[in-house]
């Protein structure tokens, strides 16, 4: 038993004011320095503490100091039963500022500043041989000003070196199931559930999860009945996480989110994480969003940069009354198609040219809906005079492959699919992840539904059959290989764009099967088959 109320006001040159909390190993307080009165965070532990964590701490902090966002640690010692650590004065943590919020969602401009700088604080410990192996939202604490914006990291009580300092190798894996270290809701699958040994690519989920819980109407849905005070309530907790699917915890927040989970969970035991795609993935994420000053974790939020929360309720479904039907299926009675051709069955597919200039000679009545027109073709109206010049953005992986997506929908035949197929697989190639996300998969199913009909209604891949899909869940990974390298060999041949609408879902079901949803080697030939096969069909 600790008795805290013991603890002496002075310690070393340090005289003891307030404490700012404390945690399972010991109490940390404001002190200051009596010679130069400096504000600093004392950390005391009683010595014989069963889990000596200041003294570990004691041994990482020299190995961070000097880089940005870690700690100086200005002096550390025994005074008396006390172990104590001397460390920068901070202010609160992000578990605070969370709860100062009453646990809603956060908005979208915080988390992306704060994945941005966590990225960057795990990068530089990673460089530093490292492991954090307890990312939470308490151990990310904000400066005081004028450093109120730089998020640090603190608590490296379970931190460990991931490369021998003599033989300068990786920590082995382990088969040995290990006791878990780290914390309930943000520790790895791996090393939370299947007792692995923690490596670089746990911290890096952790992160994951925390932003994700922080982006989550009520959080991840594991941290909602509090802290395990059983080891039934435990072992629900692990079920839980082990269970939830990505697509599941990140439905309606950006796309940067699952991918960056699923990312961490491919990583194998001694890779390099990528820090420097991810942080820039955030960066483009934030631009798209027309934030500024994203380096800077700044709260409150500007309020001009308020983004409603990404994650709403639905929305109630607009009610039509019958007039108003009415006057719908009036207008709809008088829309005019103007030979909009059919891909499906290529017997009736008017060249594109032809089309063109059937649509040319066609006056346009004032009232006719267009729906072969898309802006693409120089049909946009001209900006309005005095606009001020609009700021280049990137564009953004999602716009870019919805983009794709319409080109695919307003293609009138072979031809331009075969082109938009190659520009899709590109773009990916290009693009540092190969996931296929949820804009991916729409593309696959508008390529689908004009391979194979393009006037009926096609369930989306994704979604498709959901009993089905938990049944053939977690495949492993060579029956994806297989299929895929089948798929491969097939699509050279396919005679037909029914053929070739069979392989492209059989393509889709099979990535939404696996767990990474990653498109390999065999699936990026695939796709440049397909648009080779296109392209040959449509000569
Ligand atoms: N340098 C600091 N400046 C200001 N406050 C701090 C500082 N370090 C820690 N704190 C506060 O004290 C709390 C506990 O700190 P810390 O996590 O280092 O201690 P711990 O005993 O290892 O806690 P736990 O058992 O929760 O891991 C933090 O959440 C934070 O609110």
């Amino acid at each position: 038993m600790n008795n805290y109320d013991s603890i002496p006001r002075r310690m070393g040159n340090y005289w003891l004011e307030t404490r700012l909390g404390s945690g399972y190993s010991g109490s940390i307080f404001r002190a200051y320095n009596v010679f130069t009165g400096d504000y600093v965070a004392l950390k005391v532990q009683d010595v014989n503490h069963e889990c000596p964590t200041n003294r570990y701490e004691e041994f990482i902090y020299p190995l961070l100091q000097g880089a940005d966002g870690m700690p100086k640690l200005w002096a550390s010692g025994v005074h008396g039963k006390w172990h104590y650590l001397v460390i920068s004065l901070l202010g609160t943590s992000l578990e605070n500022i969370y709860r100062s919020i009453g646990k809603k969602v956060m908005d979208l401009r915080s988390v992306c500043a704060i994945a941005i700088q966590v990225i960057m604080r795990l990068q530089t410990m990673h460089n530093r041989e490292v492991l954090h192996r307890d990312i939470q939202l308490g151990n990310c604490v904000i400066g005081l000003p004028p450093n109120e914006t730089m998020i640090y990291m603190i608590d490296f009580g379970f931190s460990k070196r991931y490369i021998d300092p003599y033989t300068r190798r990786h920590i082995p894996d382990s088969k040995v199931k290990r006791d878990f270290l780290g914390n309930y809701w943000f520790t790895s699958i791996g090393v939370h559930c299947k007792g692995k040994v923690p490596s670089r690519r746990d911290d890096l989920e952790a992160a994951a999860l925390m932003f994700i819980h922080l982006l989550m109407p009520g959080g991840l849905p594991w941290t909602r009945n509090g802290v395990p005070k059983t080891d039934e309530h435990h072992r629900r907790i692990k079920r839980a996480k082990e269970a939830t699917r990505p697509e599941d915890l990140c439905r309606g927040m950006p796309s940067e989110f699952e991918e960056f989970l699923r990312y961490c969970r491919r990583l194998k035991f001694a890779d390099r994480p990528d820090y420097e795609q991810w942080i820039e993935e955030f960066r483009e994420l934030a631009r798209e969003n027309e934030f500024t000053d994203i380096e800077r974790f700044i709260w409150p939020p500007p309020p001009q940069q308020m983004k409603p929360p990404p994650v709403r309720p639905a929305a109630p479904r607009p009610t039509v009354t019958p007039a108003e039907m009415e006057n719908v299926l009036h207008d709809l009675a008088k829309l005019q198609l103007h030979n909009r051709p059919i891909l499906a069955d290529q017997t009736n597919v008017l060249p594109a040219q032809a089309n063109k200039q059937a649509e040319g000679s066609n006056k346009k009545a004032a009232d006719v809906i267009d729906l072969c027109n898309t802006s693409d073709e120089g049909t946009a109206p001209d900006p309005p005079k005095n606009m001020p010049p609009r700021t280049p953005v990137r564009v953004k992986k999602a716009t870019r492959l919805e983009k794709l997506k319409s080109s695919v929908s307003d293609a009138t035949d072979n031809g331009m699919l075969s082109t938009v197929v190659a520009e899709f697989s590109t773009f990916l190639k290009e693009t540092g992840s190969k996931t296929l996300t949820r804009e991916g998969f729409a593309f696959l199913d508008a390529l689908y539904k004009q391979l194979a009909d393009p006037s009926v209604f096609v369930h989306p891949m994704r979604t498709r059959s959901t009993t089905e899909q938990a049944s053939t869940e977690n495949q492993p990974a060579h029956v994806k290989l297989d299929v895929v390298a089948r798929l491969r060999k097939e699509v050279g041949t396919a005679q037909s764009n029914r053929m070739l609408a069979k392989l492209v879902a059989d393509f889709g079901a099979v990535t939404n099967k696996s767990s990474t949803r990653t498109i390999t080697k065999d699936g990026f030939a695939f796709l440049d088959g397909l648009s080779g096969r296109l392209k040959a069909l449509h000569e």
